[in-house]
């Protein structure tokens, strides 16, 4: 247990248990002076020469005795000096003066000091996390966390470990097959060798310009002797020995061991001493000195393992530069996939009820819910269901939360997509990505897909040198051509630039029903407001706040409006607010009107659009709004001048 611990000037008490922290070094007391370090996390420890402070409160001990009278107090107990603990106190019956030093600090070095301050402050908290921690920790739990791992990166972790497989083969290959390389020299020296006699065998490697030959000179201090030679040199010598005499076991041995050397450095040393790479049209000249000296030669295509060897590196030797590009590679063809795989099935809660101001966009895309539905018998009369629906508007109008609600109240799967994620790098790529998608959603039919952004992928073809681009359209006409009759699944589109699409995209059968989501009117703005405000507490009656600031954003759509009333709630809490008052709902419009930098502007600023807007209003044409009943004026805004 970690003890906390206490130094008065009569012993040295050990308390374990939780002392709260009280105060820095060398605090005045009053009468006890002392001083009350700060230790570990919850534990600490302070001393004092006359007291101890515990609670907050500075409790005296007595001098001199304490050391006797603390011994054996239990829980709860409190001295007659009035030291107050709730655990046990054991007095330390050595109290030297070491330790006092120690825990006095005033006298102990001051390098120990701070490897003990650093010790406490950094060390022990993370010591007792680790201990923690490995209580906590039991071999299934681990075991259970690797088994989690491995199902989750099934795919990475076979790659991994197949090829460090594959290279702890190679590894090994080539290091069982190594053999002792001969040394390179000239072809001059093997000539001169020939002239001097001194070559005793002489390899032609076929398919290739490499000679090996031997000499019977000295490599490295090496004799080069073939194995029968040297056994039958070391045999005799060794046989001599054993039939000399008794004592001579130990030359036996020795005789043993030099064999054994012998052999070790013939194993390390190579077949052929010398390798040199062939002259071209210098064969009938090397023959025939080599003919003419008697000198033995042959030639042989080099051997399997060689090949092996020499074909293993060139490949390593090829992939290892290569290896960063395959993994980019890998990286971006994964990437390709990762769309279609995020593109679940997703149950909107978004419902018609949550778009308002495009009245005429929610009724059409109603009827096509409907269909979905099944509520329309459309079939009967010999009608198809459309295949897409273009949505058609300025940004913010709510084409995004149209389609959401579509699938929201059809309760059908909604695949979202931005068609900027079609285009990419590799030609094939976003075709496949257009592919993957349209699969999905015909195994989850009926469902719907979303495409937003058309115009990234949608432009009229053969404008660019993008083949990509066109490739992905291509796919995109093929795949809603494609479409069984009873499919069910919907494309919907959004763009704000209609008119660069390209034509084959918006004939009847593909993109056959337009519906323009255009900026909503007043009565619009106010509906989109009351949506948004409806979580949102206000200080005046939200119908009255609706149509203000209805009346005062002309030309906003509804993400201007979200936006607005997002500020305003921020505003509100921003000065501490319960509730979001008009001021702070005027302020938001200022700020989506004419941005937060100009302070100086904003309060005639407003007033001028204000009066632009009520010129038959006098009180916001003038400088005084504030009529003389006390009453708020038009609108009940008055905070503006
Ligand atoms: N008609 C609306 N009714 C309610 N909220 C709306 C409406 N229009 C926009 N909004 C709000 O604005 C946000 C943005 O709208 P949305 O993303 O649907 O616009 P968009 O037309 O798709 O824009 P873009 O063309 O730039 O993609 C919505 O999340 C919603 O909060």
């Amino acid at each position: 247990m970690a003890c906390f611990s206490v130094v008065c000037n009569t012993g040295f008490l050990s308390i374990p248990n939780k002392l709260e922290v009280h105060g820095g070094k060398s605090k005045s007391l009053g009468r006890y002076r002392g001083f009350c370090c700060r230790s570990l996390g919850y534990h600490k420890y302070c001393n004092f020469q006359h007291g101890l402070l515990w609670n907050n409160e500075l409790r005296p001990l007595s001098n001199g005795k304490s050391g006797v009278f603390l011994k054996g107090f239990n829980n709860r107990c409190k001295s007659k000096q009035g030291l107050c603990c709730y655990n046990k106190i054991e007095p330390l019956t050595n109290a030297n003066s070491a330790n006092k030093q120690m825990h006095l600090g005033k006298k102990g070095s001051t390098k120990l000091r701070s490897l003990r301050k650093r010790f406490s402050l950094r060390l022990r908290p993370r010591l007792r996390l680790l201990t923690i921690r490995l209580k906590t920790v039991t071999i299934r739990s681990v075991l259970n966390g690797i088994g989690t791992f491995l199902r989750k990166n099934i795919r990475r972790v076979t790659l991994f470990s197949s090829i460090s497989a594959t290279l702890g083969l190679c590894y090994l290959f080539l290091k069982l097959t190594a053999v002792p390389s001969p040394k390179m020299v000239p072809y001059s020296e093997l000539i001169t060798s020939l002239r001097n006699e001194s070559v005793t065998k002489v390899l032609l490697e076929e398919g290739s310009r490499r000679i090996y030959y031997n000499t019977n000179s000295r490599i490295d201090g090496v004799t080069h002797m073939s194995d029968e030679e040297l056994t039958n040199v070391l045999g005799e010598n060794m046989a001599n020995k054993v039939t000399s005499d008794d004592g001579s076991r130990s030359d036996q041995a020795l005789n043993t061991n030099v064999l054994k050397k012998l052999s070790v450095t013939q194993a390390s040393t190579p077949d052929w001493q010398y390798s040199t790479r062939k002259i071209d049209h210098d064969e009938k000249f090397l023959l025939s000195l080599m003919r003419e000296k008697g000198i033995t030669y042959s030639s042989a295509p080099q051997s399997v393992l060689m090949s092996m060897r020499t074909t293993l590196i060139t490949i390593i030797s090829l992939w290892i530069p290569l290896l960063p590009l395959m993994w980019l590679l890998y990286r971006q063809l994964t990437a390709g996939n990762s769309p279609a795989k995020k593109r679940r099935p997703d149950n909107q809660s978004v419902g018609f009820d949550d778009v308002e101001g495009v009245d005429s966009a929610k009724l059409e895309l109603m009827e096509i819910v409907l269909c979905l539905q099944g509520a329309i018998n459309y079939n009967k009369l010999g009608a198809k269901l459309p295949r897409g629906v273009l949505l058609v508007g300025p940004p913010g109008t709510g084409k995004t939360l149209l389609a959401r609600a579509v699938a929201g109240e059809a309760g059908v799967p909604f695949f979202t997509v931005s068609a900027s994620e079609f285009v990419e790098m590799f030609v094939g790529r976003g075709a496949a990505r257009i592919r993957d998608l349209f699969n999905m959603a015909r195994k989850y039919s009926p469902s719907i897909i979303f495409i937003d952004e058309l115009d990234a992928v949608g432009t009229k073809r053969g404008r660019s040198f993008n083949d990509e681009r066109d490739q992905t359209l291509n796919q995109l006409l093929t795949e809603m051509d494609g479409f069984e009759s009873d499919s069910k699944v919907i494309v919907v589109a959004a763009t704000n630039r209609p008119e660069v699409l390209d034509s084959a995209l918006c004939r009847p059968g593909r993109f056959s029903r337009k519906i323009v989501v255009g900026e909503p009117d007043e009565e619009g703005r106010r509906k989109i407001l009351a949506v948004h405000l409806r979580g949102i507490p206000l200080e005046e009656d939200s119908n009255l706040i609706c149509s203000l600031i209805a009346s005062l954003t002309p030309g906003f759509v509804g993400a201007d409006l979200a936006n607005i009333v997002n500020e305003a709630a921020l505003l509100a809490a921003r000065r501490g607010g319960e509730t979001v008052a008009r001021e702070d709902v005027m302020e938001a419009i200022e700020r989506a009107k004419f941005g937060i930098n100009d302070k100086q502007l904003r309060p005639s600023t407003i007033s001028k659009e204000l009066g632009k807007m009520f010129p038959w209003m006098p009180s916001l044409m003038g400088k005084n709004n504030t009529r003389q009943d006390g009453l708020p004026g038009p609108l009940g805004y008055q905070a503006l001048s």
